[in-house]
């Protein structure tokens, strides 16, 4: 039962998105202060709730889509999983007041976005997409926001490469779920122009998201960001590659695109610490 709750919040995924924030932090502030770490934990939290409302709104679609998730596979109830997720929220708002009022709204922010995207937008074409971007490119904006509305401003160029990188992750993974996701009544992009469709968008979106990590060389980062940034965005640019060549979302989930993008996006974090920490 406890392997259900810890499976359900998606560990991998919060934890690194609780680390990602310090990145956020030392990009915009140049250090971390003592009284920034309480994002961590704010962070993982948040993320883990959403992951858990996530998964509890889609339990009708996952047990068609991923039916060994934890609640199609009965190792947490739907009523534990609500109860969970409400009480990951309330904690991680509440340490937000540990930080800094513009922290704390954005923590307001992005919860209420991530329960209106598992109620509401995850069904409306392009704008579930969009959402889920944005709060994953969110987490620097937030890690900036602890130095103030400055920091906040001074993070717009990796919340934007991430946020478009998402953006061509999310529209890939909606095209490998069409069937699922027409039980649950959801419409979404590639149930209106197709699989191949989606497949240029996203591969559009991996495109600006490579061009756009090349904007840190004349900011501060210098040649050597460069050079190992380039490996991170060749396999994010051969994993849209990927979904470009499908036509249908069998061939999609084969080609793996969507896991080696994942794989893609988190060498780049870690170039990003890297470049960050020892570059400055
Ligand atoms: C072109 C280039 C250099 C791109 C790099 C983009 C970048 C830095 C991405 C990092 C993104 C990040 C901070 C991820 C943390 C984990 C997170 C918030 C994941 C969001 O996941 C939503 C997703 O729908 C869940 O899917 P799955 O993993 O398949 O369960
Ligand atoms: C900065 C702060 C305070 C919070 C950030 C919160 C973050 C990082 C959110 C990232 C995006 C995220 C974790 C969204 C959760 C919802 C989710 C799992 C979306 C993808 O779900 P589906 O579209 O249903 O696809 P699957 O469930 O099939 O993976
Ligand atoms: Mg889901």
């Amino acid at each position: 039962m406890l392997k259900g709750y810890v499976q359900i919040t998606r560990p991998v995924n919060s934890v690194i998105a609780g680390l990602a924030v310090l990145l956020g932090v030392i990009i915009a502030s140049g250090t971390v202060a003592l009284d920034s770490l309480v994002l961590i934990p704010v962070v993982a939290l948040i993320t883990a709730a959403g992951n858990v409302i996530n998964d509890y709104f889609d339990r009708e679609i996952d047990a068609v889509n991923r039916p060994e998730r934890p609640i199609p596979s009965k190792k947490v109830s739907e009523k534990g999983a609500l109860i969970f997720s409400t009480v990951l929220f309330i904690t991680g708002i509440l340490l937000c007041l540990f930080a800094n009022y513009l922290c704390l709204f954005l923590a307001l922010l992005n919860s209420f976005l991530l329960i209106a995207y598992a109620m509401k937008l995850k069904g409306m074409p392009l704008v579930g997409n969009l959402a889920v971007s944005y709060l994953s490119a969110s987490i620097f904006l937030f890690g900036g926001a602890i130095a103030g509305p400055g920091g906040l401003i001074q993070n717009f160029v990796i919340a934007a490469i991430t946020f478009f990188a998402m953006l061509s992750r999310e529209m890939l993974k909606d095209a490998e779920d069409i069937e699922g996701d027409k039980t649950g009544g959801a419409k979404t992009l590639p149930m209106i122009i197709g699989v191949k469709k989606t497949g240029v968008l996203a591969f559009l979106m991996a495109f600006l998201a490579v061009f756009a990590s090349f904007l840190p060389l004349f900011r501060f980062w210098g040649i050597t960001y460069i050079a190992m940034i380039s490996i991170a965005d060749i396999i994010i640019l051969y994993a849209a590659f990927r979904g470009l060549s499908c036509d249908d979302s069998e061939s999609l989930r084969e080609s793996g695109a969507t896991g080696l993008l994942k794989k893609g996006m988190f060498l780049a974090l870690l170039i990003f610490i890297i470049s960050a920490v020892l570059i400055g």
